[in-house]
């Protein structure tokens, strides 16, 4: 069976990552592709890489565009999904690439965003851990929520680098979660095509930005959510992330105090936790001891990749975790999710092979 998809900002950077996906996803047929500022021209000069799509027209972004499909992913901008959601009928399968619809607690939402709360919509993470789930010794996953969705949440890129590397430590309760500290090398993409003038070549060329330090970051809350639902108590991160010279990628280094009661976990013990919570994942990989992630590896790919180790002096647990912005941090995920409410095989169009050199 085959599902129309429209996708509405297929002008911008993750809504042209949806399309450069969903263009050899065997199951999909994309139908309206729609726009704000540049409705009215051509995808192919926006999305010059996409060939199969270049000589589509990009309507404008209103709910009459987006009608008549089976799904819909909006790649708006914070603030514009939650009207036009309102208006799509209950049983097409929405998917939300900005952030409208991903936080539980409004209170949160207002204090990191400063406008009103569109709502909570099941979120797009199947490898999320939820503790207090099937009691059979493994924990239940997010995925198991996905299955016949009709709305979903893909949560913000950055957040899926940093849970990915610290859930299953925490849902193993080897972490503690009150101390947590986040580092982020992340490519300019995750910025949007917006124009910006700290984005402009000449300053962002050989130089290393951070950016939303001091505990400012919209995913600050999201994280904390996450990881919470993973199975901490009190949870506190301070979050950095540092703009760094290249395209796509994350690089996320999170660490954590050894719980009480686990200072002296040696390491094999400790790498248990991540084995058993991506043994049978498709896109999420534990690498073997010693072997570090690095951006290049996951490039293009629906992959994270995720490596631990301990820092005995300091009592910590340091989790290295990287992705490609743009398909595990967004466009992928939003897929593997797609996938999975339509009954698809989550693998379906996606690879985890990365691009290199
Ligand atoms: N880039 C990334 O790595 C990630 C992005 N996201 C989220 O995905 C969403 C899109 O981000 P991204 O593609 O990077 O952003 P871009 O700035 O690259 O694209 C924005 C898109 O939205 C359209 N748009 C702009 N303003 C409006 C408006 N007022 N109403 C309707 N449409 C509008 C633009 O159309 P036009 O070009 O015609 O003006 C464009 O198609 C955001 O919510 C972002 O937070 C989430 C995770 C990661
Ligand atoms: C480089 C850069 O600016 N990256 C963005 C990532 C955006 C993202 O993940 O999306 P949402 O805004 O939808 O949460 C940031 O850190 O805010």
């Amino acid at each position: 069976m085959t599902f129309t998809v429209a996708v509405a900002g297929a002008s911008g950077y993750a809504g042209g990552e949806t399309l450069r996906i969903l263009a050899d996803h065997p199951e999909i047929e994309i139908g309206a592709l729609t726009a704000h500022s540049n409705a009215g021209s051509q995808l192919g000069l926006h999305q010059p890489h996409i060939r199969a799509l270049a000589d589509r027209v990009l309507l404008p972004t209103d709910v009459e565009n987006l009608l008549g499909h089976d799904v819909v992913v909006l790649a708006l901008p914070h603030g514009a999904s939650g009207e036009i959601a309102a208006q799509l009928p209950d049983d097409v399968l929405v998917i939300d690439l900005g952030a409208d619809h991903r936080l539980v607690d409004p209170q949160a939402w207002t204090d990191f965003y400063g406008t009103p709360h569109a709502g909570t919509w099941p979120y797009g993470l199947p490898e999320l851990l939820r503790a207090g789930g099937a009691g059979t010794g493994e924990l239940m996953k997010q995925r198991e929520l996905l299955a016949d969705a009709r709305r979903i949440a893909v949560p913000g890129c950055n957040v899926t680098a940093v849970t990915l590397g610290l859930q299953p430590g925490i849902a193993a309760g080897l972490l503690s979660a009150h101390d947590l500290v986040a580092v982020l090398a992340v490519g300019y993409s995750g910025a949007g095509k917006t124009l910006k003038t700290h984005l402009l070549a000449s300053e962002a060329l050989g130089s290393a930005q951070p950016y939303a330090v001091g505990g400012s970051h919209r995913h600050i809350p999201e994280i904390e959510q996450n990881l919470r639902i993973a199975g901490a108590g009190e949870v506190t991160i301070s979050f950095t992330p540092v703009l760094v010279p290249m395209s796509r990628g994350i690089l996320a280094t999170a660490t954590a105090r050894l719980a009480p009661g686990h200072e002296d976990i040696d390491l094999a013990e400790l790498r248990q936790a991540w084995e058993q919570a991506y043994v049978s994942e498709p896109f999420v990989e534990l690498l073997p001891a010693g072997q570090w992630p690095t951006t290049a590896m996951t490039a293009g790919a629906n992959t994270a990749l995720v490596q631990v180790a301990i820092d005995r002096r300091a009592g910590r647990v340091v989790t290295v975790t990287a992705i490609d912005n743009l398909v595990k941090g967004t466009a992928g995920g939003a897929v593997q999710s797609m996938n999975i409410a339509l009954g698809l095989p989550q693998t379906l169009g996606l690879t985890a092979q990365g691009v290199a050199p």
